[in-house]
C-alpha cells in the first residue's frame, strides 16, 4: 500500500509563481490512502483546494488551529489574543499588510497573519506580553498560540482517520512544517525549504516546489508498484 499523506500547500504543492501545479489533480484523487491537506492558510483555503481536487476533505488549516475530518471541525488556540495583538500592533502604528480588503486573515478564528515585509520585533514582543508566539512560514508571520502545531493537527487527525501518524509520510517546506515532520514515519523538505524545515526533515529531495513533492511522491508510488 502507499503510505497516507500530509502536504503542506504553499512551497510544496505550489510552483514557483504560487500556483498550484496541476498534476496534483491527476496524482491525488489516484492516492490509495488517506491525504491531508496542513497549511499556516485559513480554513477556506484547503477546503476548497480538496474540493477541486476531489479528494476527502482531510484539513489541518492555521497551523493547527482547525481540524476537520469528515464532518467534524476542532478549533485549538487561543484566537482571541492573536486577535488582540493585530489590533494592538496595528493602535502602535504598524500594519497586517494585506491591504483595506484583508482577505489572508478574513476568515481566520485561532491565529492572525502579518505580511513579512512589516516589522518582525515589535510584533514578536506584541505576541510574547500575550503569551503568543510568532511563526514564519517565508509567506507570512503568524502569530500563534505555542501549544498548537500541524503535528498536533496530524495527531487529530490521525486519531480521527483510526491512523497512527507514524504511518504518514510528510512534505513540507518551512518552519511550521517542523512539528509535523516530528510526528511522521518519514519527512521530506523540498530544496527550497528553509534551513528549519531541512535540518528537521529525513531527507531533502534535490527539487525545489511542486517539482520536489511529486519525485517524492512518484517514487513511493514506484515502491509500491515495485
Ligand atoms: O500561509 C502560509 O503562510 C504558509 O502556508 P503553508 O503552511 O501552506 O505553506
Ligand atoms: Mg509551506
Amino acid at each position: 500500500m502507499v503510505p497516507p499523506l500530509v502536504l503542506d500547500i504553499d512551497g510544496t504543492m505550489t510552483r514557483p509563481d504560487d500556483s498550484i501545479d496541476p498534476r496534483f489533480f491527476d496524482l491525488l484523487p489516484d492516492w490509495e490512502a488517506p491525504i491531508v491537506v496542513a497549511t499556516g492558510k485559513a480554513f477556506p483555503y484547503p477546503v476548497a483546494l480538496c474540493h477541486f481536487l476531489q479528494i476527502p476533505q482531510n484539513v489541518i488549516a492555521e497551523n493547527g488551529g482547525i481540524v476537520l475530518v469528515d464532518d467534524e471541525i476542532t478549533r485549538n488556540g487561543d484566537g482571541e489574543s492573536a486577535f488582540h495583538v493585530a489590533e494592538e500592533y496595528e493602535a502602535d502604528g504598524y500594519e497586517l499588510g494585506w491591504g483595506d480588503i484583508d482577505l489572508t486573515n478574513r476568515w481566520r478564528e485561532t491565529e492572525i497573519a502579518v505580511q513579512r515585509d512589516q516589522p518582525l520585533g515589535p510584533l514578536s514582543e506584541l505576541a510574547s506580553e500575550h503569551g503568543l508566539e510568532v511563526v514564519d512560514t517565508g509567506f507570512a508571520y503568524h502569530v500563534k498560540s505555542s501549544g498548537v502545531s500541524k503535528g498536533q493537527g496530524l495527531k487529530a487527525v490521525a486519531k480521527l482517520l483510526d491512523r497512527d501518524p507514524e504511518e504518514f509520510v510528510a512534505v513540507g517546506d518551512s518552519e511550521n512544517d517542523v512539528s509535523t515532520f516530528g510526528v511522521v514515519r518519514e519527512s521530506y523538505a523540498v530544496a527550497n525549504a528553509d534551513e528549519k524545515a531541512k535540518r528537521a526533515a529525513g531527507t531533502v529531495v534535490d527539487e525545489s516546489y511542486s517539482e520536489g513533492t511529486i519525485s517524492v511522491l512518484e517514487e513511493l508510488q514506484r515502491g509500491f508498484d515495485g
